[in-house]
């Protein structure tokens, strides 16, 4: 892809998906410009990723075909106040942020732009992301034709209704953090028995993945691959009958209201 991929700070998930994106062919190292507010960071980035870094966010705005805003939600707008008379015309902005709207974006940059909402997750650095994305008005289908082949380079991409944005973060975007929790504890679990940590890493971490490979591939409902593990008065069973006692259904459910009910509170400063 023949464009210049800017990202206006190079945090956590800026670097997941930069690694992605490049791990992956689609964009070169030499396409992509990055801002960082710190000397310290910029070696960083430009050893580790060998991309084009720079102190200054209009610098990147005025180079960016794509312009991905990796910044925090509360300090989006004075960064686009800071960068909205230096982006290129046609430039596309992809905001990662949790709850920022577009419309606040459109309303930040105060003239007609093109703006891509999206809402990522880390395993992008390993091509594995879940992307959802939304789009205003400005963007062409040729646009969106550029997007999805971009953000597909790092993972699935799914189009959703910007109405139900708030919703991604509890179950896509932070939903790593509890996966990863689940796998730690499962680890735990190993090592309480024997197994050395590593071991117990391998086999928790490729359970899951082979877990959900099952959800996608064979779209049978996860209900019915659960009763495939439980045999008749077997282990299983017994490990279930204890996650239901100890709420482990309810305890997802309150976590991904508690994830989005605090969305709905960064989006509104
Ligand atoms: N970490 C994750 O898994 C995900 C994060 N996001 C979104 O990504 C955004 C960034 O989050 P993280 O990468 O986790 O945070 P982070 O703290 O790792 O990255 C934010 C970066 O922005 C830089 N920064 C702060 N003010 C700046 C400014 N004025 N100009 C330029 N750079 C500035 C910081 O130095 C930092 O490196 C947030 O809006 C968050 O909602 C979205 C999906 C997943
Ligand atoms: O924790 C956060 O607010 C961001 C959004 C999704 C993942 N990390």
């Amino acid at each position: 892809m023949n464009k210049i991929i800017g990202f206006i700070g190079f945090g956590k998930m800026a670097q997941a998906m930069a690694g992605g994106m490049i791990h992956s062919g689609l964009i070169r190292a030499d396409q992509m410009m990055a801002s960082m507010r710190t000397e310290n960071s910029r070696t960083l980035a430009a050893e580790q990723f060998r991309i084009k870094v720079s102190a200054s966010n209009r610098d990147i705005a005025a180079f960016a075909d794509v312009l991905f805003l990796a910044v925090a939600p509360y300090t989006y707008f004075e960064v686009i106040e800071e960068i909205k008379d230096n982006i290129k015309p046609d430039a596309i902005i992809i905001t990662i942020a949790a709850g920022i709207t577009a419309s606040d974006v459109e309303n930040a940059f105060g003239n007609k732009i093109k703006v891509v909402r999206t809402m990522p997750n880390t395993p992008s650095l390993v091509g594995a992301g879940m992307t959802a994305v939304s789009v205003n008005s400005e963007i062409t289908d040729e646009d969106l034709v550029s997007v999805e082949k971009l953000l597909s380079s790092f993972g699935k991409v799914e189009i959703i209704a910007e109405a139900q944005m708030d919703a991604i973060p509890a179950i896509s975007g932070s939903s790593p953090a509890y996966v990863y929790m689940m796998i730690e504890a499962m680890a735990d679990g190993g090592v309480r028995q024997g197994l050395s940590r590593d071991q117990s890493y391998r086999l928790a971490a490729q359970a899951v993945l082979g877990a959900a490979q099952m959800v996608l591939e064979t779209g049978k409902h996860p209900g019915e691959l659960k009763d495939q593990v439980t045999s008749p008065g077997g282990a299983t069973i017994a490990a279930v009958s204890t996650l239901e006692q100890e709420r482990f259904r309810g305890a997802i459910l309150a976590a991904m209201d508690s994830c989005t009910a605090k969305v709905k509170e960064l989006g509104k400063k």
